[in-house]
């Protein structure tokens, strides 16, 4: 069975897009910002929930020019074409996560717990983030009172 290759990821000097402004893109967006992106979002919306501050905000559909210097796409629109299309625009060298589309990402988000010195995370290989979820809190409670850890 082919698995997939573990790494943590410095993105720190590195350009991100974030394609979409919703639920989702503001939940890819918190994490990037916590990595110390300042990410381009590409969408005609933006959810309250985003800070301006933190972001490059483009104002409109998707198009692939905005995108060609991006190393790392993160494809959140409520439009699975619109997605589809982003990941097959990309070159082979930039990275696509393509939130709605499991079988079709170069990586995915994992559920993470972290603190200073210590970082943990729990994926389903893609087939069923709330179970991560929910084993990602188990695994908190437990971590935090063996070893007196606070995660954020
Ligand atoms: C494949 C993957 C791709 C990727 O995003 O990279 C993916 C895909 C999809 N998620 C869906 C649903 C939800 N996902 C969440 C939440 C999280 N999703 C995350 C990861 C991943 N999600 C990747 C694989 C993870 C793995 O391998 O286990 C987490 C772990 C990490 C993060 O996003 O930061 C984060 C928990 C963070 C935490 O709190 O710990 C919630 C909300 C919730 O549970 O609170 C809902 C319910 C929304 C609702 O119903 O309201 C749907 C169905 C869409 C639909 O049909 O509507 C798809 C699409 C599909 O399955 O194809
Ligand atoms: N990976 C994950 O964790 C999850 C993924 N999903 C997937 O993510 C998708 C988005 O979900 P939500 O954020 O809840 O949707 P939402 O409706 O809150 O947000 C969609 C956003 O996409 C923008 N948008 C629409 N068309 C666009 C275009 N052509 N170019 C740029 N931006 C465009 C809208 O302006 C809006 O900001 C869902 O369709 C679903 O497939 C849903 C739940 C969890």
């Amino acid at each position: 069975m082919q698995s997939p290759y573990p790494i943590i990821l410095n993105l720190a000097n590195k350009n991100v897009a974030v394609i979409g402004g919703g639920k989702v893109a503001a939940r890819k967006i918190q994490k990037l910002i916590k990595a110390g992106v300042k990410p381009t979002v590409v969408s005609p919306l933006l959810s309250s929930t985003i800070a301006r501050e933190n972001i490059d905000w483009i104002q409109d559909k998707y198009q692939r020019k905005y995108v060609e210097n991006m190393d790392v796409i993160i494809t959140c629109t409520n439009n699975s074409d619109v997605n589809d299309q982003i990941k097959r625009e990309a070159t082979h060298f930039q990275l696509v996560n393509n939130t709605s589309d499991k079988n079709n990402s170069d990586f995915y988000n994992l559920a993470t717990l972290s603190s200073d010195d210590m970082f943990i995370s729990v994926s389903t290989m893609g087939k069923s983030p709330s179970v991560a979820k929910k084993m990602k809190n188990e695994i908190k409670a437990w971590v935090s009172k063996k070893f007196h850890k606070e995660f954020e």
